[in-house]
């Protein structure tokens, strides 16, 4: 493990029973609060890009705060994939089951092209419900969906296995819990 991991995972801190009770929810919060910690994080999902990328995806609302600083080290541009009723043209949607619920995700119909080089990038993998659905999206409109990065696996959750099975492509952990 190298130094930015253990400052990662010294700075992610355990909920127990949230939102629900059986659930051990992982909160970002003192890791994006810490400039070091938030940095670190940014720099090691960078370092998982196969090669060069056109876009990353990233799933509102944490994928958020580590995609659009990761498309910018990278020199891509930012998609946005968005629970629904939030953006404003035409959309693709997928539903999903999350580990503590349900969920449906959307994407702009003319966000891709075919061809187009894309990495997702989120916080947590836990059933890969979320990542699947993405993925889902982002053939659908016929682009290369290179490499999925995630700053903390589940790995309990076995999200990985659930996405070989859905072929959401490859994916890395920059920590596995
Ligand atoms: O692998 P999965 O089982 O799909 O779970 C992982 C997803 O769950 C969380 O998002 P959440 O839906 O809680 O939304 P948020 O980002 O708005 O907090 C997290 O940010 C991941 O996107
Ligand atoms: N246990 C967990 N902690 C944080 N985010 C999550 N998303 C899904 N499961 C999660």
């Amino acid at each position: 493990m190298n130094a930015n991991q253990q400052l990662i995972l010294d700075l992610i801190r355990d909920v127990p029973d949230w939102p629900k009770p059986g659930v051990v929810f992982k909160d970002i919060t003192p890791l994006l609060a810490d400039p070091r910690g938030f940095a670190a994080a940014v720099d090691e999902l960078v370092a998982l890009a196969p090669g060069p990328i056109d876009i990353v995806v990233g799933m509102e609302a944490r994928g958020f705060i580590f995609a659009a600083p990761v498309a910018l080290k990278l020199g891509a541009g930012f998609v946005p994939v968005r629970k629904p009723g939030k953006l404003p043209g035409k959309v693709h949607e997928q539903s999903f089951a999350l580990e503590y619920g349900h969920e449906t995700l959307t994407i702009h119909t003319d966000a891709l092209w075919p061809g187009a080089r894309v990495m997702v990038i989120d916080d947590v993998l836990a059933t890969g419900g979320t990542v699947g659905a993405t993925a889902a999206l982002i053939k659908g409109q016929g682009a290369e969906l290179v490499h999925v990065a995630v700053l903390m696996e589940l790995g309990f959750l076995e999200g990985r296995g659930r996405l070989v099975e859905l072929g959401a492509g490859t994916l890395s952990a920059v920590v596995t819990v």
